[in-house]
């Protein structure tokens, strides 16, 4: 696709960035100002540069500006004098507001939103990654195309391809639209095939587990502590957009498959979440999640309860976590940091026993249970090979014994539905 369309920030030089948070109440001033601090990281990430902010407190945000009017002004002064390229938003404007700020202030006015998917285009590598990227761009952009100053057409230097009676912006618009089209068909076809190798894997079934957390906490680091996989770890944000996934060997003998994700954020662009959706639905089918927390950060426990919502949003959150504390060697930045497996992707600390504890959840979550279940129950003995692995079947007197293999949530249902109030003969999987 067109670089223009691609890049919400410039890279031929380097931008000189204000930014812009809002705080409902003076006492709300310090969370702003710590979220600007991680506005300033991505900006800084995408290679531009942060020369001043600006907090504006405000109960709620103006529909025409988002900020107050007076802001607005005192905004394009203080452009003009730190010679600013790009005013950055905290929160996500909707066009018309975008379009607003921008006529006033003279120079771009893009969001949080925009500055993410300008990272996660600089840093897509694979086939798959890319097109996700350039789709939920390509989303972002369709609404706000009315006004742009560029040219679409000469930029993507097919001119004369109008339709007859259409506009500029009609014709820009079409494109765009058979773009997302094409993409998605690409994507689908891309998902069915990731489809079938993960079914394959399931018959072989092997425990998937999938490493989650904050962006830059060390999931990578921690892949490659665990399985020697040398993928890539950098102290960046996003540095993970094409997730790998290894096989592993627990000391129970066990082999899982374990997956490294794309790392979560604060309010983190729906239009991603749209276009990683093949790749998030690997977590919400997996068997266990590693939430792996960086326990030398300050705002650890507000980056948790980001990356539980997420979950939430892509349908992860029934699925089983155990929570690993990560940069152990740097110090605990919080007293009150949840129970969790201790250990450091950097110097090797505690990655045994993350070994063993994975393997100890993993037993826990799946285990094998004898279930008997009178022979007029049909009903019930296709639930069970609905909601269970049947590892064995056989006829007595009046009733069939099963061997399952389940969680305990799909064990527990059926226990219950054949009016059985203890765990049967229970083996380890
Ligand atoms: N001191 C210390 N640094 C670590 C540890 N684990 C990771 N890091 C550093 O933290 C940074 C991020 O590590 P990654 O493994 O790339 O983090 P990630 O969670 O995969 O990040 P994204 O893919 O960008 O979301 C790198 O600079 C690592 O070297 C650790 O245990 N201790
Ligand atoms: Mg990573």
């Amino acid at each position: 696709m067109v670089d223009e369309l691609m890049t919400l920030i410039e890279r031929s030089f380097q931008e000189r960035i204000l930014l812009v948070g809002v705080a409902s109440s003076g006492r709300e001033r310090q969370v702003v100002n710590d979220q600007l601090d991680e506005l300033a990281s991505l900006v800084d990430t995408a290679g531009a540069l942060v020369v001043h902010r600006e907090i504006q407190v405000r109960d709620r945000p103006d529909p025409a500006t988002y900020i107050g009017k007076g802001k607005v002004d005192e905004l394009a002064a203080l452009s003009e004098s730190f010679d600013v390229d790009t005013v950055v938003f905290d929160d996500e404007l909707t066009p018309g507001q975008q379009r607003n700020l921008e006529k006033v202030l003279g120079r771009t006015a893009i969001d949080r939103t925009a500055v993410i998917l300008d990272v996660f285009a600089q840093n897509a590598r694979s086939q798959e990654g890319k097109a996700q990227v350039e789709l939920a761009l390509l989303r972002y952009r369709l609404p706000r195309l009315v006004g742009r100053r560029t040219n679409l057409s000469q930029q993507v230097g097919r001119i004369g391809t109008r339709g007859p009676g259409e506009t500029k912006l009609e014709e820009d618009r079409r494109r765009i639209q058979e773009r997302i089209g094409q993409l998605r068909r690409e994507l689908a076809a891309l998902e069915q095939q990731r489809r079938l190798q993960r079914k394959s894997r399931l018959l072989g079934r092997n425990a998937q587990v999938a490493l989650v957390g904050y962006t830059n906490v060390g999931k990578s680091s921690l892949l490659n502590a665990l399985t020697g996989a040398g993928v890539l770890v950098e102290n960046r944000l996003f540095a993970t957009l094409d997730p790998r996934t290894r096989r592993l060997k627990l000391p129970g003998g066990e082999t899982i498959l374990i997956a490294d994700t794309v790392g979560f954020i604060r309010k983190l662009p729906h239009q991603l979440i749209e276009a990683f959706r093949s790749t998030l639905d690997a977590v919400a089918e997996a068997d266990l999640l590693l939430h792996v927390v960086d326990a030398s950060n300050p705002h650890a426990l507000d980056q948790m309860r980001e990356v539980r919502a997420t979950l939430a949003e892509i349908g992860a959150g029934q699925v089983p976590e155990l929570v690993v504390l990560n940069k152990v060697d740097l110090g605990d930045a919080i007293e009150d940091l949840p129970a969790g497996v201790r250990v450091s992707g950097a110097t090797g600390e505690g990655i045994e026993r993350l070994l063993v504890a994975i393997g100890d959840r993993l037993r826990a979550l799946n285990q094998v249970e004898v279930l008997r279940v009178p022979f007029d129950r049909g009903d019930l003995l296709a639930e069970i090979h609905r909601e269970a692995e049947v590892l064995a079947q056989e006829p007595h007197d009046g009733f069939v014994e099963v061997r399952i293999r389940a969680d305990e949530a799909a064990r527990a249902l059926l226990r219950r539905h054949l009016g059985i109030h203890e765990p049967g003969e229970v083996e380890d999987a």
